[in-house]
C-alpha cells in the first residue's frame, strides 16, 4: 500500500476537508501511505458512506475505490456508541475472486493492525512502558478472510473477535448460514455490507445465489454499497432487492481536444490503450516482440499477459519461460486450475520480484487476475486474447495506469474481422490507438511482410522444445482446443466467428506438432480444399482471386514417432508405455474379433445354402404332390367311365394315401408349428422335418469333419 506522495489522481480534494474529520488513528494510517488527497471518487463517496447512504459507486480502475469503503466501514465502527462485541459481526465485504478478497483484507488489517499493541522486545521486557503496552488491549479487533483453499476460520474469528469479514460468495455463505455459522457468528447488529466488483458477482448464477442468500440473512436496516468499474442491469436488480434509496456516485473521465467538445472514457487517463493487428500465425511472435521492445526501447520492466484459458496459459507458460528469445524475463503463471496456495505463491512471487528493465517480470495469466487486483507499477498489459467478456476488457487494461500513474495496454488481434472489435469498443467508451506490427529488428512498420518468416522459425524453435518432452505436446494440444472453444463463447460473437480462423496458421503460433482431432477442424479443412479450388479456378480463368482473398499459410505436421514420443516424466513414461502394451494386447484381440465376424458371415452364408437346398426339395415335393394329384384325377375319371382304373393307371387313390399318411405322422410327431385354423399344419410341418434332417445331415457332418482334424466352423458351434 506505500505509494510515493503526489501519485494520487487528478483533482481530488484533501482528507482534511472531510467534515466531521476522520478519526486521528485513521488519518494516521492514511498520512503513514503517503496519501495528501483523496481520489475523486472517494470524495464523491466517503461522506455518503459514513453518513447514513447506501451507495452504487461506478468509477474507472484504478481510481482507489477500495478505500472509498474501507474507510466509512472503519469510521463508522469508531463513532458507534455500544462497542461490537466478540461474536458480533459489523461488517460483511464480498468479493468474486480469492486473490481480490485477499488484497481487500490486507487493506483492513494494514489499518486495523496499527492499532495493536507492539509485542514486548526481550531487553524492553523490563520496561514499565512496554510492560503497560503488551497488556493494552487494541480497541478493535483485526479483521478475517473467509476463502477457499483454508479451513472455515470459527476459531480465528472467535480468537480474534472479529467483527469485519472478507471473503468469496460460496465460502461466505457456508462460513454464515452453516449450522455452526449460525450458532457462532451473531448478525444482528451487522451495519455494513460491501459487494466490490459487484456486477462480476451478479453475473455468474452461482455467485449470484450465494450473494442473494447472504443478504437475505443479514439485517435489513443496514447499508449496502455496490462498487465497480462496469456496472450491468444485474445490478440494477439487486439494488431493487437490498438497498435503500442508494446515492448513485459515476466518476467520468472526459477527453477534451482544443475546439472540441469533450468525450467521455471508461479508462483511466495515464493509460494509453492500443492495439495490434497480425496473422494468427504470428501472434506469440508478436507477443515475444512486444515484450522485447518494450524493455528495450522504454525500459519497462513488469508485464501482465493475459490468455482466454488456464490451459492456454499452462502451455505457454511452459515454453515461454524456455525460450532462448524470453532468457532474462522471469515468468509466472496464474489460472484457475492452480492450487490456492500455489495461486498465493504465484501471486506474491510477482508482485514482489525485485523487477528491472534488466530482469523483467512477466506475469501469464487468465482474467482471475483481471479484476480489482492492484499489482503495483505494471508498465505493460498486453491481451493475447481478447476477453470472452467485453466488460473483462477495460478491468485487465486497468491493471496499468492505476492510481494517476501512466501505462500501456495492447490487444492482439486477428487481421480480418477481429478488428471490427476496435469498433465495438469505441463505442463503449474505450478508444484503443493503432500500434504498428514490429518487424524482426523491434521497428514498427506499416507494411508487415506477407508471411513473417519469423513466425515459422519461431513455430521451428517451439517444436524443438516440444519435443523433448511430450507433455508440451499435450498441453499444446489441450491449449489450442480449450482457445478454441472459448472463441465460441465470445459476446461479441459476430466479431469472433470459429469460421473466420485459419485453424493452420493459429496452430503456427502454438508451435502444435500436428492438429487436433477436432470435428470442426474437419469441417474447415473440407471448406478450405473447396476455396483453394475455387481460387485456382479462378486464377485459371485469369479474373483474379476477387471473392476469397484469404492468404492461406503452408502446414505440414511435423514428423513424429508418436509410439515412442516419451514424457520427460519418467512415472508418466512408464504409464504411457504399460497403456500402449495394454493396447497392442487388445488390438490382438480386435484381430480376434475380425475373425470371429468373417466365420459368422460364412454361416450366415451355409445358412443360406442350407435354405436353398430346402427349397429344391421343396420343389420337388410339390412336382410330386401333383404328378399324385393328376394321376388321382385320371384314376377318378377311368372308374367313371366304368373302367378298371386299377389296371390301367395302378397308383389311383395313392395322393389321397400319401396326404393321410402325411396327417397321421404329424398328429404322431405333435411339434408342428401351430397355424390358426390348422390349414397350414400340413406344409410347416413337411418343411420343419425336412429341415431337421438336413440340420442333423450337417451336424453329423461337422462331427465327422472334427473328428478328422477339426474344421474352420468349429468355434462358432
Ligand atoms: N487517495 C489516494 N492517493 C494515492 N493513491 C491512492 C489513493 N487511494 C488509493 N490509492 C492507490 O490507488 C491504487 C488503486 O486503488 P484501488 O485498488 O482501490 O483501485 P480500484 O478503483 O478499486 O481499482 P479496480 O477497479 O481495478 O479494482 C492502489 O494502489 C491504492 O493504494
Amino acid at each position: 500500500m506505500d505509494r510515493p506522495v503526489g501519485a494520487a489522481p487528478a483533482f481530488g480534494a484533501s482528507w482534511e476537508s472531510l467534515n466531521p474529520p476522520l478519526s486521528p488513528w485513521i488519518m494516521d494510517v492514511i498520512n503513514k501511505m503517503g496519501f495528501k488527497n483523496m481520489t475523486p471518487v472517494q470524495s464523491g463517496t466517503i461522506p455518503r458512506a459514513i453518513k447514513n447512504q447506501d451507495c452504487v459507486v461506478e468509477a474507472v480502475t484504478g481510481s482507489g475505490k477500495t478505500l472509498s469503503f474501507v474507510i466509512p466501514v472503519l469510521e463508522r465502527i469508531c463513532r458507534r456508541e455500544r462497542k461490537y462485541k466478540k461474536g458480533e459481526l459489523a461488517a460483511v465485504v464480498i468479493a468474486p475472486t480469492r486473490e481480490l478478497a485477499t488484497q481487500i483484507h490486507d487493506v483492513f488489517h494494514h489499518f486495523l493492525s496499527s492499532l495493536q499493541p507492539i509485542p514486548p522486545t526481550d531487553e524492553a521486557e523490563s520496561s514499565m512502558d512496554n510492560h503497560v503496552a503488551s497488556k493494552t488491549k487494541a480497541p478493535y479487533p483485526l479483521p478475517i478472510l473467509v476463502t477457499s483453499g483454508t479451513p472455515t476460520p470459527y476459531e480465528t474469528f472467535q480468537s480474534l473477535g472479529s467483527n469485519i469479514v472478507i471473503g468469496t460468495p460460496g465460502r461466505l455463505a457456508s462460513f454464515l448460514l452453516s449450522p455452526r455459522g449460525l450458532n457462532v457468528v451473531r448478525v444482528s447488529e451487522l451495519d455494513v455490507l460491501v459487494l466490490d466488483e459487484a456486477d462480476r458477482l451478479l453475473s455468474s448464477p452461482d455467485h449470484r445465489r450465494d450473494v442473494e442468500r447472504i443478504m437475505r440473512h443479514l439485517p435489513k436496516q443496514r447499508r449496502t454499497h455496490l462498487f465497480s468499474a462496469t456496472m450491468t442491469d444485474a445490478v440494477e436488480e439487486i439494488i431493487g432487492l437490498g438497498l435503500r434509496n442508494p446515492v448513485r456516485i459515476v466518476v467520468n473521465l472526459k477527453d477534451k481536444k482544443k475546439g472540441e467538445l469533450p468525450i467521455e472514457r471508461r479508462t483511466p487517463t495515464g493509460l494509453q490503450n492500443t492495439y495490434l493487428v497480425c496473422r494468427h500465425a504470428e501472434k506469440t511472435l508478436q507477443l515475444i516482440r512486444i515484450l522485447q521492445a518494450e524493455v528495450k526501447q522504454h525500459e519497462s520492466a513488469k508485464f501482465i499477459v493475459y490468455f482466454s484459458t488456464c490451459a492456454a496459459v499452462d502451455y505457454f507458460y511452459r515454453v515461454l519461460s524456455r525460450l532462448p528469445a524470453l532468457s532474462g524475463y522471469h515468468l509466472t503463471s496464474l489460472h484457475g486450475d492452480l492450487p490456492p496456495r500455489i495461486r498465493e505463491t504465484a501471486l506474491a512471487n510477482f508482485i514482489n520480484h525485485p523487477s528491472s528493465h534488466l530482469s523483467p517480470a512477466v506475469l501469464l495469466c487468465t482474467d482471475v487476475a483481471a479484476r480489482g487486483v492492484d499489482f503495483p507499477d505494471i508498465d505493460v498489459v498486453i491481451q493475447y486474447d481478447a476477453p470472452t467478456d467485453p466488460k473483462s476488457f477495460s478491468h485487465r487494461a486497468g491493471r496499468t495506469a492505476r492510481a494517476g500513474r501512466r501505462g500501456k495496454a495492447v490487444v492482439l488481434l486477428g487481421k480480418g474481422r477481429e478488428e471490427d472489435y476496435i469498433d465495438f469498443l469505441a463505442i463503449r467508451k474505450i478508444p484503443l490507438i493503432k500500434q504498428e506490427y514490429l518487424d524482426s529488428s523491434l521497428e514498427r512498420t506499416e507494411s508487415p511482410p506477407e508471411v513473417d518468416p519469423g513466425a515459422l522459425t519461431l513455430l521451428t524453435d517451439i517444436r524443438k522444445l516440444v519435443l523433448t518432452d511430450r507433455e508440451l505436446a499435450d498441453k499444446g494440444a489441450k491449449a489450442y482446443v480449450s482457445s478454441l472453444r472459448a472463441y465460441t463463447k465470445h459476446e461479441a460473437s459476430f466479431i469472433f466467428r470459429l469460421q473466420d480462423i485459419d485453424f493452420h496458421a493459429l496452430a503456427i503460433s502454438y508451435g502444435l506438432l500436428r492438429l487436433p482431432a477436432m470435428p470442426e477442424i474437419k469441417d474447415w479443412k473440407k471448406k478450405r480444399e473447396a476455396q483453394l479450388k475455387r481460387r485456382q479456378l479462378a486464377q485459371e480463368e485469369q479474373e483474379g482471386d476477387k471473392a476469397d482473398d484469404k492468404e492461406w499459410l503452408e502446414w505440414e505436421d511435423e514428423t513424429v514417432d508418436w509410439d515412442a514420443f516419451a514424457y520427460a516424466s519418467k512415472s508418466r513414461e512408464t504409464a504411457r508405455i504399460a497403456a500402449l502394451a495394454k493396447k497392442g494386447e487388445e488390438k490382438k484381440s480386435e484381430s480376434e474379433i475380425a475373425e470371429l465376424r468373417a466365420k459368422r458371415k460364412i454361416k450366415n452364408q451355409m445358412k443360406e445354402a442350407w435354405s436353398e437346398k430346402k427349397e429344391k426339395k421343396d420343389r420337388k415335393e410339390e412336382r410330386r404332390d401333383k404328378r399324385d394329384k393328376r394321376k388321382q384325377a385320371e384314376w377318378e375319371l377311368a372308374q367313371a367311365n366304368g373302367e378298371d382304373p386299377a389296371s390301367t393307371l395302378g397308383l389311383g387313390p395313392i395322393a389321397s394315401m400319401r396326404a393321410s399318411k402325411k396327417q397321421k405322422l404329424l398328429e404322431k410327431n405333435g411339434d408342428g408349428i401351430e397355424n390358426g385354423d390348422g390349414s397350414g399344419d400340413e406344409e410347416v410341418g413337411i418343411e420343419w422335418k425336412s429341415l431337421r434332417k438336413e440340420i442333423k445331415v450337417e451336424k453329423s457332418n461337422k462331427k465327422s469333419k472334427k473328428d478328422v482334424g477339426g474344421g474352420m466352423f468349429d468355434d462358432l458351434e
